[in-house]
């Protein structure tokens, strides 16, 4: 019986003989596992419109040039091209006792995109408040907008604190995204409000991750400082991050309380965003008693468990480990959006799996085909190898019906790519334009004409 091909018959007989009968593994030729789809479907080789959308308008966020005329530094330490993410006409809010204003930055170093938050008019007291800041820069967690670096700096004309932030592009508040006033819109012909109330599902999952963002600092033996809504950020579908981390300690470095205080002042801030944003309102706390009231008549009874917890009297046992115990089988289902969500992009991404492959292909064709230096030198000329490339090209790209209209079928031209790239033995008929020559060859043959030309 012949040896099956890359397999030795005699090396499952015996195990005594394996060694002397070895598995030898062929490459496999996966290129061309992937069956072209019908022609209706061919969306389908790319990744779905409204992903790519998203995508593209973070690029298109991060690339943006600053406008002139703003009046900014041309460069502070590492950090040039600076745009501020607020408008700096209008109302200010203050920081604490300080007005700070957020920029988009590129770094020199590494060429990425950052955020400076900006405190104006700081004079830093003692150095090690920075230590703080290390401390920061070592979290890195999925719900936490990571921190790089701190200084102070005299190139605003005055003396800054800048604390320097991961950027997400195009991300937004929650005050942004579900408490400021929306313009009315037009239905069925008359002026309506927009509805803002936020879903209760998504209200759980932003305990989830908010309080998994607060377990990891408090874990650490740090506390967050800063739980509001204009200062946690949505950074994609129901995304969120606590941002301006680090801000506080340095800025109260002198006058900080006990981290054990500081961790339970987090837990009741915490209860005062949910309350903020089940009602609607960043000021709902203000009258307590309505505010539960409103939360009771939209949202379920452990949603008022959680906010009461939170809201309740420090005391040993209020810690954030205790939230999780409240949360119990909500995390589930947590964690069944977020693996779906992954399922999801995952899908997305095999749609591009051949892509790039394919790019690498047609660029080398695009190096090897009408060049215009070697028109006219014997090697180059219209016989030989080239002038297979160059039939080859028209049979994928050039063909057409018999009414002469150019043939523009995606799924014929990446059949012929992925048996070019795997070398098939298939043997194609090649026709000049002419209808004068005929060449039958193999996508082998083509596939080292190729490489011998671009070599
Ligand atoms: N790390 C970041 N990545 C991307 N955008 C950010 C980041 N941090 C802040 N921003 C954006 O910068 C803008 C200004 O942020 P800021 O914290 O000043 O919010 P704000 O709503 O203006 O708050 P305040 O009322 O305190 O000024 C917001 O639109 C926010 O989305």
């Amino acid at each position: 019986m012949p040896p099956m091909a890359g397999f030795d018959i005699m090396s499952t007989m015996d195990p005594y003989f394996s060694s002397q009968f070895t598995f030898v593994r062929q490459p496999l030729e996966y290129h061309l596992y992937t069956q072209p789809r019908p022609e209706s479907l061919e969306h389908k080789y790319f990744i779905t419109d409204s992903i790519r959308e998203e995508l593209q308008k973070r690029s298109e966020t991060i690339r943006t040039a600053p406008p002139a005329g703003l009046n900014l530094p041309e460069e502070i330490q590492e950090y040039h091209s600076l745009v501020p993410l607020e408008p700096l006409a209008g109302e200010r809010h203050k920081f604490g006792n300080w007005y700070s204003a957020v920029y988009r930055a590129t770094n020199s170093r590494d060429g990425a995109t950052y955020v400076l938050r900006r405190v104006e008019n700081f004079r830093l007291m003692q150095q090690s408040a920075f230590s703080t800041i290390e401390a920061w820069s070592r979290i890195r967690h999925p719900n936490i907008v990571s921190v790089r670096e701190a200084f102070t700096t005299r190139a605003f004309g005055d003396s800054s604190l800048v604390v320097v932030y991961d950027y997400h592009p195009n991300a937004q508040t929650l005050f942004e995204a579900h408490i400021k006033a929306r313009a009315p819109v037009m239905q069925n012909g008359r002026l309506q409000a927009q509805q803002n109330r936020i879903l209760e599902r998504t209200l759980w999952s932003y305990i989830i991750q908010i309080g998994n963002a607060i377990k990891a600092v408090h874990d650490a033996g740090m506390a967050v400082s800063i739980i509001d809504a204009t200062k946690v950020l949505v950074t994609g579908k129901n995304r969120v991050r606590l941002g301006s981390c680090g801000l506080v300690d340095v800025l109260c470095y002198e006058t900080r309380a006990e981290s054990m205080l500081l961790q339970q002042e987090d837990l009741g801030m915490f209860g005062r965003l949910i309350l903020a944003l089940a009602c609607n309102n960043v000021t709902a706390m203000n009258n307590f008693p309505k505010a539960i009231e409103t939360l009771a008549r939209h949202y379920s009874a452990d949603l008022k468990t959680v906010v009461l917890f939170l809201m309740s009297k420090p005391s040993p046992n209020k810690t954030i480990g205790h939230l999780f115990e409240l949360i119990g089988s909500r995390l589930l289902t947590e964690m069944d959006e977020m693996q779906n969500a992954v399922d999801r992009l995952e899908g997305e991404l095999m749609s591009e799996l051949e892509n790039a492959r394919l790019v690498r292909l047609l660029c080398k064709f695009g190096f090897i085909n009408e060049r215009p230096e070697f028109a006219r030198e014997p090697r180059w000329s219209e016989t030989g190898d080239k002038y297979i490339i160059k039939l080859f090209r028209d049979y994928v790209f050039h063909q057409v019906d018999e009414h002469g209209n150019p043939v523009v079928n995606l799924s014929h031209v990446l059949t012929c790519l992925n048996k070019l790239d795997a070398g098939a033995d298939e043997r194609i008929m090649l026709i000049s334009r002419d209808e004068q020559n005929c060449l039958v060859v193999s996508y082998k043959e083509i596939k080292s004409c190729i490489d011998s030309a671009f070599r």
